[in-house]
């Protein structure tokens, strides 16, 4: 009888394996060099199959996979990681036996993943393990791509968080949000101070590390509900659902308190530029009935307006 001979080479299957090696598997020739056994488990694969087409997000076909391995006893933990935008994923438990791949589909590496469990695999369900991979790479790699073009797209490349098309997008989805169960929802509208001049004294790259210095500090003010955009140049917002404006006024004080506890040299200022330190104006505006994206930004940028105007490092709403 034919002897099945498994693409991967080094799979970690041994009584007391302490290190894992990675075996490179091209993925669509697992499936195209072992025809015979693609169809000893075509029903699950076929299930599988069903599960992942279509689906674009990478974490959820991770965890499609992982559930149809655990199904079948073929796993009991799994990693997934990517040198990419996607981040690792970990699931379920870290067991002694391994089999490690590292996906890579026409020539495009597509992470590594890292099954395990208590007993030793063997070579039909290593088998079983590469054709499964082998159907959800494609569905990974269309994931991946889609991914990594909505980050771009949606993104803002200098400090990671949504840029103004993520926010339009998001004030709509809360919005309707808002109409539906009658919660309230404030905006806020950030201008950092006298921005030019900590350019023009620090150059362009001082300036842009304030910027997400200055972006960081912001996000660790916020609550894990709130979402931060930066809207453009040295200005950002904050969307802060459930929150009526006199809790986003209390929130943006808040945040420019904070900005006080960040240290010179985590700012990449000297001890003499103490005069460049950043504050910020902020404008807040709270959802009212009839509101649309415009009406909203429109007031929250009308109170950043005299916030600047009484002088900077300042928050003003209509509370
Ligand atoms: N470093 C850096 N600077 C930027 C970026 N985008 C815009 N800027 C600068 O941000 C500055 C914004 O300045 P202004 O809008 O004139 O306002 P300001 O100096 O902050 O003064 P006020 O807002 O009136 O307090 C300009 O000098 C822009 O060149 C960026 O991505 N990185």
């Amino acid at each position: 009888m034919k002897k099945v001979i498994p693409l991967h080479s080094k799979i970690d299957n041994e009584q007391l394996p302490t290190t894992s090696t990675a075996a490179s598997v091209s993925t669509s020739e697992a499936i195209a060099e072992q025809p015979g056994r693609w169809n000893e488990g075509a029903e699950q694969q076929l299930l599988l199959m069903q599960r992942v087409i279509g689906n674009n997000n990478v974490e959820s076909i991770i965890s499609i996979f992982y559930s149809w391995c655990a199904d079948l006893g073929l796993a009991e933990g799994m990693t997934y990681e990517t040198l990419g935008e996607v981040d690792n994923i970990r699931l379920g438990n870290r067991r002694h036996h391994s089999a490690n791949y590292t996906l890579v589909l026409d020539k495009t590496d597509l992470g590594r993943v890292s099954l395990c469990r208590r007993e030793r695999f063997s070579e039909s369900e290593l088998l079983a393990i590469e054709q499964a991979l082998g159907i959800i790479a494609r569905c990974l790699r269309t994931a991946i791509d889609y991914q990594t073009l909505e980050a771009l797209v949606t993104q803002d490349p200098l400090t990671g968080f949504g840029n103004r098309l993520s926010l339009k997008t998001w004030i709509e989805r809360e919005m309707s949000r808002t109409r539906r169960h009658n919660s309230p929802l404030s905006l806020m509208m950030i201008d950092v101070d006298h921005f030019k001049k900590i350019n023009d004294t620090l150059g362009h790259l001082g300036g842009d590390h304030i910027l997400r210095t200055i972006a960081n500090a912001f996000k660790k003010s916020m609550r894990g509900s709130d979402l931060l955009f930066r809207y453009g140049g040295d200005e950002f917002t904050i969307l802060l659902p459930h929150t009526d404006a006199e809790g986003a006024h209390e929130a943006a004080k808040q945040i420019r308190e904070n900005l006080k506890s960040i240290t010179n040299e985590e700012f990449g200022l000297d001890d003499a530029d103490d005069a460049l330190r950043p504050d910020v104006s902020i404008g807040i505006a709270g959802y009212q009935a009839g509101d649309t994206e415009n009406t909203l930004l429109q007031r929250a940028d009308t109170h950043l307006y005299h916030a600047k105007a009484n002088g900077r490092g300042a928050v003003c709403s209509n509370v």
